[in-house]
C-alpha cells in the first residue's frame, strides 16, 4: 500500500455544513492520490458547550461521565464528515477512537495514550474507503471511554500517524505557528520550522494550535508535523514543520500568553514524625498532587504549588473539590488550600533560556519599562514563565514581543 497520510481538521474547520462540504472537497481530492485517515473535532465550540451543560447539572461533573459526553462532538463530526464524502461519491467510513484501537490509560479528561492498534484501519485503507476518525477520544484497558484533554485530536492525529507510518498534517485556522500567538499580538510572524522541544514548551504554556501530548508523541516517534491552514488565504500558502532541528537559531523564539492562569497552593505544616497517621497522610499528599497535572510543581515539607491554566483544562471545580477533601481529612487543621485566580502567565520559549541570564534581565528590564508588576518566575529547559496580573497579560506578551522577538538584531 502507498504511504497513507493523516490529515486533522480542527473545530474551526468543520463549524458548519458549508466549511464541513469544503473539507470533504479537499479530503475527496486528497484520497484520489494517496490512502487518506481524516481526524475530526466536534464541530466548532461544540465541546465549551457540552461542558457547560455537564456543569449546569453538577458542579464538579463526575470525570467519567463528562468523557462520555464529550466524545458525542467529536461522534458528530465524523459521521457528518463522512455523509458529506458519500454526497461527494467517495467511500468513506467514520470510527470511534475505540474502534480504531486508541487505547488510553484510565485518566479520565487527560488520559495518554499507551499503544494504538490500528489494525481496523488498515482493514478499510486497503478495501478502498477514507476512513475519518473521531479525534479526541480513546478507550481505556479497563474498557471506559476517555478523552485526551482540551485539543486532543492533534494528538489522536499524530499516534495514529505513528502506528500507520503515515506524514501527519494538522489543518487549522491558522497558517502554521507563529512567534507569538497571531490573533493577540500585532506583528506576530510565522515560523517556518520549529524543533519539537520548542514547540512542546509553547504548547505547555497553552498555544492551542498544537497539542502538548502531540509534540511529545511526535517527538518520540520522530514523526514530522505540517501545521498548515485548512482555507489558505489567496496568496498566502505557508506551513510550519515541526521536526528534529538541531541546526535552530538560539534565543528567545516565540512566546505565549495564558491569560486563565490559576495559582495553587496546598500548605502542610503537619510533621510527619509526631502524629499518628503522619507518614501516611504524606503519602497520599504525594499521590495528591501527583495526579493533579499543575505545571512547574514544587512540592516540599511546608506543602505543595503549582499552576493550574482554565486554557486548557475544564476541571478546575474537581481538583479544587479534591484539594478541600484533602485539607478537610487532616484533622488538626494545620493544612490549607488557597487558590489565586486573578492571574497571567507570559511563557518565553527557547532552547536553555534558563542558562541565559542576559534573556531574564532584558525580559525584567522590559516588564520594568511598561509598569507590570513581576508576580514570579518560572523556568525549565525551554521555557520561562513570567507571572503577571490578568489584566497586565497582554501588556507584558506584547511589550516582550516586541524587544526580544520581533526586534531582536
Ligand atoms: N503561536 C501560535 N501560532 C499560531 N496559532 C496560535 C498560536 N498561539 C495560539 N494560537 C491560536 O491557535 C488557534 C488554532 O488552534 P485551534 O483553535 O485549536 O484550531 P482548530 O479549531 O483548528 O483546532 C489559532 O486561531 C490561534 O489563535
Ligand atoms: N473538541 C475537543 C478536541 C479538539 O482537539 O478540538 P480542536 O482541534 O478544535 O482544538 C476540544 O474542543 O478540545
Amino acid at each position: 500500500m502507498q504511504t497513507p497520510v493523516v490529515m486533522k481538521f480542527g473545530g474551526s474547520s468543520v463549524a458548519d455544513f458549508d466549511r464541513l462540504r469544503k473539507v470533504a472537497g479537499i479530503v475527496a481530492a486528497r484520497a484520489r492520490q494517496r490512502p487518506t485517515v481524516v481526524v475530526v473535532s466536534a464541530m466548532g465550540k461544540t465541546t465549551d458547550g457540552l461542558v457547560r451543560d455537564a456543569q449546569a447539572l453538577c458542579e464538579p461533573p463526575a470525570p467519567r461521565e463528562l468523557d462520555m459526553l464529550l466524545t458525542t462532538g467529536e461522534r458528530t463530526s465524523m459521521a457528518f464528515l463522512s455523509l458529506a464524502l458519500h454526497g461527494l461519491g467517495v467511500s468513506a467510513i467514520s470510527l470511534t477512537g475505540s474502534q480504531c484501537g486508541v487505547i488510553t490509560n484510565h485518566q479520565h479528561g487527560r488520559a495518554r495514550i499507551v499503544e494504538v492498534r490500528p489494525f481496523r484501519i488498515l482493514d478499510e485503507l486497503a478495501a478502498g474507503h477514507v476512513v475519518v476518525v473521531g479525534g479526541f477520544q480513546g478507550v481505556s484497558y479497563k474498557r471506559e471511554v476517555t478523552t485526551l484533554g482540551r485539543g486532543g485530536s492533534d494528538t489522536s492525529a499524530v499516534a495514529l500517524a505513528a502506528a500507520l507510518g503515515a506524514d501527519c498534517e494538522i489543518h487549522s485556522d491558522v497558517d502554521g505557528v507563529y512567534d507569538a500567538d497571531p490573533r493577540k499580538v500585532e506583528g506576530a510572524a510565522r515560523l517556518d520550522e520549529l524543533g519539537y522541544e520548542e514547540m512542546q514548551a509553547l504548547s505547555r504554556a497553552g498555544a492551542k494550535v498544537l497539542h502538548a501530548q502531540a509534540v511529545e508523541l511526535a517527538a518520540e516517534r520522530g514523526i514530522a508535523i505540517y501545521a498548515q491552514a485548512t482555507f489558505p488565504q489567496a496568496g498566502r500558502k505557508g506551513q510550519t514543520v515541526i521536526r528534529n532541528n538541531p541546526a535552530a537559531p538560539t534565543g528567545v523564539r516565540a512566546l505565549h500568553c495564558d491569560a486563565e492562569v490559576v495559582d495553587v497552593q496546598l500548605s502542610w505544616r503537619h510533621d510527619p514524625s509526631r502524629g499518628q497517621g503522619g507518614g501516611q497522610s504524606r503519602g497520599r499528599l504525594a499521590r495528591l498532587v501527583g495526579g493533579l497535572g499543575l505545571r512547574y510543581l514544587q512540592v516540599d515539607e511546608r506543602g505543595a504549588r503549582g499552576l493550574f491554566s482554565m486554557t486548557g483544562r475544564d476541571d478546575l471545580g474537581e481538583v479544587e473539590a479534591r484539594l478541600r477533601d484533602f485539607v478537610a481529612d487532616i484533622e488538626d487543621g494545620s493544612a490549607s488550600v488557597e487558590l489565586r485566580r486573578d492571574l497571567a502567565l507570559v511563557t518565553l520559549v527557547g532552547a536553555g533560556l534558563e542558562e541565559r541570564p542576559d534573556t531574564v534581565e532584558l525580559a525584567l528590564t522590559q516588564l520594568e519599562a511598561e509598569g507590570v508588576a513581576l508576580l514570579g518566575m518560572r523556568s525549565d529547559g525551554q521555557s520561562l514563565g513570567l507571572l503577571v496580573s490578568r489584566e497586565q497579560g497582554e501588556v507584558a506578551a506584547a511589550a516582550l514581543h516586541a524587544k526580544m522577538i520581533a526586534g531582536r538584531p
